[in-house]
């Protein structure tokens, strides 16, 4: 939507042979998944990570971690116990958005692959870089934050290396605190939804952005998230709003709320909740 670049002639540059990486919205899309060994595991936990529907076809016996899945995931993962058929995809061509296999047979590998190919479904095929349409990373997920790190093939241990040292030096809250601001975003959006109010809400949420610390933001009450929202409301006909100062914030906390903006906001809020629920 927004660049967020200073300067408009200071282009980024561009590194070539790079790969795209997206955060890829597959709640409640089919997934296959063959083999159901200790690589398999790994592709389950980003699969269910993010909802993905998922169809596991494997021989008995089925590594633990992946029977213990089946248990916890009873209504988003279905087990067709035995090995993989051609069938499984030539009859349901438009079932599946995407395919991986894990298992350690390269000629069925590379059956899977070329069957997907003439599908154009996206598929990894594990162990075979040159058969694979996208390369997994090493992720680091604390709520709504997710961090990838890709090496692009080049070298996956590194890339866990990598990642430990990064998520070892994110503040500890960091996932809780993005999870209330994603909760502030949306009722800024309820409450202030004109499109014509699109830039200053986007301004101030900026300003609210970087305005507090990663615990204040964590921490941060349902009365505290009205009254910040009851702020801009106020104040919303000014340019250049700004945010209150985390001491005003909390000052607001022991007002009473004789401030009709606020209730207002409140009550919004409650609608808010409550349609959640249904
Ligand atoms: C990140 C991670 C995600 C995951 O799989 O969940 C992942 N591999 C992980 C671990 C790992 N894999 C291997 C080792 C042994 C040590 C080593 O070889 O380094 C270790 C380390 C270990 O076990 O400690 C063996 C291996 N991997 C590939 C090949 C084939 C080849 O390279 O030709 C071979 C056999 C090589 C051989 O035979 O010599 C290929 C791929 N592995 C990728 C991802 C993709 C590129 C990732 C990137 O760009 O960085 C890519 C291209 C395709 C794909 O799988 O999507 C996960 C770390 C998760 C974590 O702990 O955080
Ligand atoms: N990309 C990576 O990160 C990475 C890391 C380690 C290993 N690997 C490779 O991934 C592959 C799987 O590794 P693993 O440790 O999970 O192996 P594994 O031996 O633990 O599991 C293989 C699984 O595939 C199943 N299987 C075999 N043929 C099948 C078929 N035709 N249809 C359905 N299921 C079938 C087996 O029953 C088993 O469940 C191996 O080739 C391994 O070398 C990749």
């Amino acid at each position: 939507m927004t660049t967020g670049r200073a300067d408009p002639n200071n282009f980024p540059e561009i590194q070539t042979g790079g790969s795209l990486l997206i955060a890829w919205q597959i709640k409640g899309k089919r997934v296959l998944l063959v083999g159901g060994g200790e690589v398999a595991a790994t592709r389950l936990v980003h699969l269910l990570s993010a909802d993905a529907l998922v169809t596991l076809i494997a021989p008995a016996p089925l590594h633990p971690e992946v029977s213990f899945r089946l248990t916890q995931f009873p209504n988003s993962l279905t087990w067709i116990p035995r090995a993989f058929e051609s069938t499984d995809l030539t009859d349901h061509a438009n079932d599946y958005s995407l395919i991986l296999t894990a298992i350690d047979d390269p000629v069925a590998s590379s059956q899977i692959y070329k069957l997907a190919h003439q599908l154009k479904i996206p598929a990894n095929i594990a162990d075979v870089p040159p058969e694979c349409d996208f390369y997994f990373g090493s992720v680091h997920r604390d709520g709504p934050l997710q961090i990838m790190v890709s090496t692009n093939g080049k070298g996956p241990r590194l890339a866990s290396t990598i990642r430990k040292l990064i998520a070892k030096a994110l503040p500890k809250n960091a996932g809780r605190a993005i999870e209330q601001m994603g909760e502030l975003r949306k009722k800024l959006r309820e409450v202030a939804p004109a499109q014509e109010e699109g830039k200053r809400r986007m301004d101030w949420i900026k300003k609210v952005s970087d305005a507090y610390g990663w615990e204040e933001m964590g921490t941060m009450t349902g009365e505290d998230m009205a009254n910040l929202l009851a702020w801009y409301r106020k104040e919303g006909g000014e340019d250049g709003l700004e945010v209150p100062t985390l001491d005003e914030l909390r000052a607001l906390r022991k007002e009473k709320k004789q401030d009709g903006a606020v209730e207002e906001v409140e009550k919004k809020v409650e609608d808010l909740k409550m349609e959640e629920k249904a």
